[in-house]
């Protein structure tokens, strides 16, 4: 058996395939949790609350796909929003964040890789400058789809690739896609403002991102530009790197360093105060 691994039945509540190996989430996430790599279902152990995730269907997801008509699977990927024990929760709470945690399965849409619908953030109060936002990979492989929006259009896209333990920050003002392009389940968490609503619109506009990724005749993931975007940047591939001053170390969860010290992520909700820094992660 893998280590990290527990042979116990996994639960399947759509009636899907199950009873596979569980995955443990324990070391790169901090909490008591496992994944069932065939279902996407996460297991909440060790006194851990469990959080009813939310479902992104195929059916809500036909209108950012390259091929509305695509088929794929009926369920996508889960959103456990607002995970935690309930004192480090109520720490995050009163910092103003909340901590999540989302599974992508391994699967095509037609010859496009698993994605999530992506989406911009609202300006903070006051401050003209959207939120930001942090990512974490705790399995699998990630790609995030980043593009800052000008006008109409875009003036930048980059790929941020990233593997278990790197932390990615989304700058204020770009939106984001995150993409499963491997073979696994990719489970990912992130740090964010609690309450604000994410704007879906301008991607819906153009159906989806600037960029597609899908199979080429190998099999690979290789991008295509959106021809709804009219004339699109070239797609700048950068690595997720550490950035220990804004809380970003490979070597730490993020719900650890979070619960233990919540105010070093004080610039998710004030990110005015932090300036420049926040946008290093996509600097060429
Ligand atoms: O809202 P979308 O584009 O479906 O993306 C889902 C992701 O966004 C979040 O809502 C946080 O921004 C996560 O819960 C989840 O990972």
């Amino acid at each position: 058996m893998k280590r990290g691994s527990h042979a116990c039945p996994a639960s399947d509540p759509q009636g899907r395939r199950s009873g596979r190996v569980l995955t443990s989430l324990e070391g790169k996430a901090a909490l008591p949790l496992a994944v069932d790599p065939g279902t996407g279902r996460l297991e909440f152990r060790g006194g851990l609350p469990p959080v009813t995730p939310a479902v992104r269907t195929l059916a809500e997801m036909r209108e950012v796909l390259e091929d509305p008509a695509a088929s794929g699977p009926d369920e996508l990927y889960y959103m456990y929003r607002d995970v935690g024990f309930p004192q480090d929760r109520e720490r995050l709470h009163a910092h103003g964040l909340r901590y999540d945690i989302t599974v992508i399965l391994p699967v095509r849409v037609g010859r496009e890789f698993a994605k999530t619908a992506g989406h911009y953030h609202p300006d903070v109060p006051g401050a003209n400058l959207p939120y930001p936002e942090i990512y974490e990979v705790l399995h699998g492989t990630a790609w995030y789809l980043l593009q800052r929006r000008s006008g109409d259009g875009v003036s930048d896209v980059v790929l941020v690739k990233a593997t278990p333990g790197d932390k990615v920050l989304i700058p204020p003002g770009y939106g984001h896609i995150t993409i499963n392009p491997g073979p696994d389940v990719l489970v990912m968490s992130n740090l964010v403002e609690k309450d604000f609503r994410s704007l879906y619109e301008p991607y819906r506009l153009r159906r989806g991102g600037a960029y597609y990724c899908v199979t080429g005749d190998g099999g690979e993931p290789r991008f295509v530009p959106n021809p709804l975007y009219g004339a699109v940047p070239s797609l700048r591939v950068v690595s997720a790197a550490p950035q220990p001053d804004l809380g970003l170390d490979p070597a730490v969860p993020l719900y650890r360093a979070a619960a233990a010290d919540p105010s070093r992520y004080a610039y998710l909700v004030r990110p005015q105060e932090r300036g420049e820094a926040l946008m290093r992660g996509v600097a060429g």
